[in-house]
């Protein structure tokens, strides 16, 4: 039976879309904390729950090496996310994070780590109202154990965790369609490397093409054209949070980033974020921002290379730079770093740059949910301005 599991939980149900009398908000109260399951949720009996310490250099390690070989492919079965253990210690610790919010399943007598699931607190405004909410991510259940309904039961647990945190929201993405989207999104890729992407089978040689006229189509200049263009500082926190608290006011759904998250999810991290701006030579003015990801990918079964290098576009405000001459720029500045694919959602005011820039659309969606507070309507993608990692 289809979503036995999801139709037990707070969240839209396939039955109530386009019932606009249901009002926009929370679909359950918060539980008194008194009333909140106090003890862990059983596993099946081999297996016992675990607090994965990301600190710990061995234990992230452990996280690392099952999410390397267990963590979301392709449709095709190409790649698989790579997750490097820097990017895995900024994703999960941000300002406020709860170490028990980072759960791991062992096996009772091996000790393997089998299974992971996490959140990570974080203010999402939902038009004009601000939730305190789980982040929800890094769900994996390790290929030998699937279909053994872990995953339920993980869900639950983290649930649990978040409720002892008086939280009553989360938020989520995945590619499969469950109980309900908020929103749905398309995904879509420049090539910055053709010759590695055709090599690899991320991408095909487009008709009437040859190699060399593709590498030409997807040639950038050397340097940023911008005027101004630096890479994001720490004195530049508090003028980039003004900037960007600004802009995402214009969507439903988005993170309410003080400067403390600023800080943490915005600053450069070598290898996980890049992070640029704008500085008005004349006025010396923050004008513009543009920021990118670094997640790689393992490329399943090539002889000749074992890693796609990704960069995923992350918060892009663009004031006085028109976004299109921005964007090129963090395409150029991508090349410069060596990636060789720079992938895009249509969320906020994407889709205004993605087929001119040369993006190519994906062979995927991403589904927005929210768990435990109904939207109005689903939204447009371009009403999104939440990108989750
Ligand atoms: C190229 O290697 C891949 C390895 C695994 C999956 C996919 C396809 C895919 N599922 N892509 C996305 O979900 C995606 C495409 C563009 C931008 N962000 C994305 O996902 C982000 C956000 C959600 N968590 C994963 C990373 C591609």
């Amino acid at each position: 039976k289809r979503h036995k599991f999801w139709e037990t939980q707070p969240v839209g149900q396939f039955k109530d879309l386009g019932d606009t009398s249901l009002p926009e908000g929370p679909i359950e109260p918060p539980t008194p904390l008194s009333e909140v399951k106090q003890e862990p949720y059983n596993l099946p009996s081999p297996y016992e729950w675990t607090t994965c310490d990301m600190d710990s250099e061995e234990m992230c390690n452990e996280v690392y090496v099952l999410l390397t070989n267990n963590y979301v492919e392709d449709d095709e079965n190409m790649f698989r996310f790579n997750y490097s253990k820097e990017f895995l210690r900024w994703a999960l610790r941000p300002p406020g994070y709860y170490r028990s919010w980072h759960i791991g399943v062992r096996v009772k007598t091996s000790k393997k780590l089998v299974a992971f699931i996490t959140g990570v607190p974080a203010k999402i405004r939902v038009r004009d109202t601000v939730v305190i909410m789980a982040e929800i991510n890094f769900l994996c259940v390790h290929k030998k154990l699937r279909s053994k309904r872990l995953a339920p039961v993980m869900i639950k647990e983290v649930t649990r965790r978040v409720h002892m945190e008086n939280i009553w929201q989360a938020a989520y993405t995945a590619g499969v369609v469950l109980p309900t989207p908020i929103s749905t999104c398309q995904y879509w890729h420049r090539s910055l490397n053709p010759k590695k992407l055709i090599d690899v089978g991320f991408s095909r040689l487009g008709a009437r093409m040859t190699m060399s006229r593709t590498i030409k189509l997807y040639k950038l200049p050397d340097q940023t054209i911008t005027p101004g263009f630096r890479k994001m500082e720490p004195h530049d926190v508090p003028a980039v949070t003004r900037l960007l608290r600004n802009y995402l006011k214009q969507f439903v759904v988005a993170p309410d980033f003080d400067e403390n998250d600023v800080e943490h999810w915005l600053l450069p991290k070598e290898g996980v974020i890049d992070s640029f701006l704008v500085e008005s030579p004349v006025t010396h003015e923050i004008t513009d921002f543009c920021s990118f990801y670094t997640l790689p990918s393992s490329i399943l079964g090539n002889q000749n290379h074992t890693t796609l290098k990704a960069a995923y576009s992350y918060y892009n405000v663009s004031t006085k730079t028109p976004l299109i001459q921005l964007m090129n720029d963090a395409l150029i500045v991508a090349k410069k770093k060596d990636f060789d694919v720079f992938n895009a959602l249509d969320v906020m005011q994407n889709d205004s740059f993605l087929k001119e820039l040369k993006f190519g659309p994906g062979d995927g969606k991403l589904h927005y949910y929210l768990y435990n507070y109904r939207t109005k309507h689903v939204l447009r993608s371009s009403e999104l301005g939440l990108v989750l990692l």
